[in-house]
């Protein structure tokens, strides 16, 4: 299913994010990512949701490059990140997720990350970066400067994770859930920066969360996965119910997707317990049981020959 067809194409025009039938499997493993088709405008805010293991943050790290796929299969500003690593270490596409110490180190910035030191000198160790914009994300993440990251609570320390994530000025960003250790305001004023970036620079985010607060009049599209493939994906105007959650003349974003849970989880169930039925029906009509033979210890056999 496809988000929005791109109209004729040209490199300054060309979409932010295209996937075109991607698929991928772990090692060893059966494909996962199953035929993804998804094509995100520069400017776009889409919300990535599914339920727990629906493949977020596999699709995720795919589009971020950190697995191999087929080279045509995924476009990020019109590149492969897999195989074009310029797209990460200049800081043009962005990925952000749970893990970070990795993700830090993947942004390639050479910061040290072990040690005791203070904030301020991992985020005045990124070489490269806009005073301005250095200073707007401290005073938007409340990010005290002068203490150890070893002293801070795990909200604290997300937050010097995004601001390490944010300072250059990337144009396609990736958020893997990042947000889950933020209190209230921080969650809102993050998202605030982001609505603000993408509609200033023309940033485009990708964002996968299971948290919904403060998302109405905030995502332009919606990609819903499900059992690793994209079955849902649209400019949210294209879903009415979502639309009507957007402009709030209807239910809630929350119970909108609450509504698409519950549907797959129910047609899930419904097609195990069918499975299940089908495989037992085929055990016993197919099944020749062997004859038993009857247990006769050896010392009986005598009485019996
Ligand atoms: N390294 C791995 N090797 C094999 N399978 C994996 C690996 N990582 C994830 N998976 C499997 O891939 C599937 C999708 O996982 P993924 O983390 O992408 O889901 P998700 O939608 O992000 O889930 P959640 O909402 O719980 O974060 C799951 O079934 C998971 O068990």
């Amino acid at each position: 299913m496809t988000a929005t067809v791109s109209e004729g194409p040209s490199t300054s025009q060309v979409d932010a994010i295209g996937l075109r039938s991607v698929s991928y499997s772990y090692p060893g493993c059966d494909p996962f990512i199953k035929g993804c088709n998804l094509d995100l405008p520069r400017g776009s805010r889409c919300l990535l949701i599914g339920a727990n293991g629906a493949g977020k943050t596999t699709l995720l790290q795919i589009v971020a490059g950190k697995y191999m796929v087929a080279q045509d299969s995924v476009r990020v500003l019109g590149r492969s990140p897999f195989y074009d690593l310029q797209l990460t270490c200049s800081g043009q596409l962005s990925y952000l997720g749970t893990s970070w110490r990795k993700d830090v180190a993947f942004a390639g910035y050479g910061v040290p990350l072990q040690g005791d030191i203070s904030a301020g000198k991992m985020i005045f160790g990124v070489e490269g970066v806009d005073p301005l914009r250095r200073a707007r994300l401290v005073e938007m993440l409340d990010i005290d400067l002068y203490q150890r990251i070893t002293t801070m609570s795990d909200g604290q320390k997300r937050r010097v994770q995004i601001c390490m994530g944010l300072l250059k000025p990337y144009e396609v960003l990736l958020l893997d859930e990042i947000t889950v250790d933020l209190d209230v305001l921080g969650r809102l004023r993050l998202l605030d920066f982001f609505k603000q970036e993408s509609e200033e620079r023309g940033a485009t985010i990708m964002y996968a969360t299971h948290i919904f607060d403060g998302l109405e009049g905030w995502v332009t599209h919606l990609a819903y996965m499900e059992e690793g493939r994209i079955a849902k994906g649209y400019p949210i105007t294209q879903v009415q119910d979502a639309a009507a959650a957007m402009n709030g003349t209807g239910k809630k974003l929350l119970h909108v997707v609450e509504d698409w849970l519950r549907v797959e989880r129910e047609t899930r169930l419904t097609r195990t317990a069918a499975a299940k039925a089908a495989g037992q029906t085929a055990s016993t009509e197919t099944t020749v049981r062997p004859q038993r033979t009857p247990y006769m210890p050896s010392k009986h056999l005598a009485f019996f020959r």
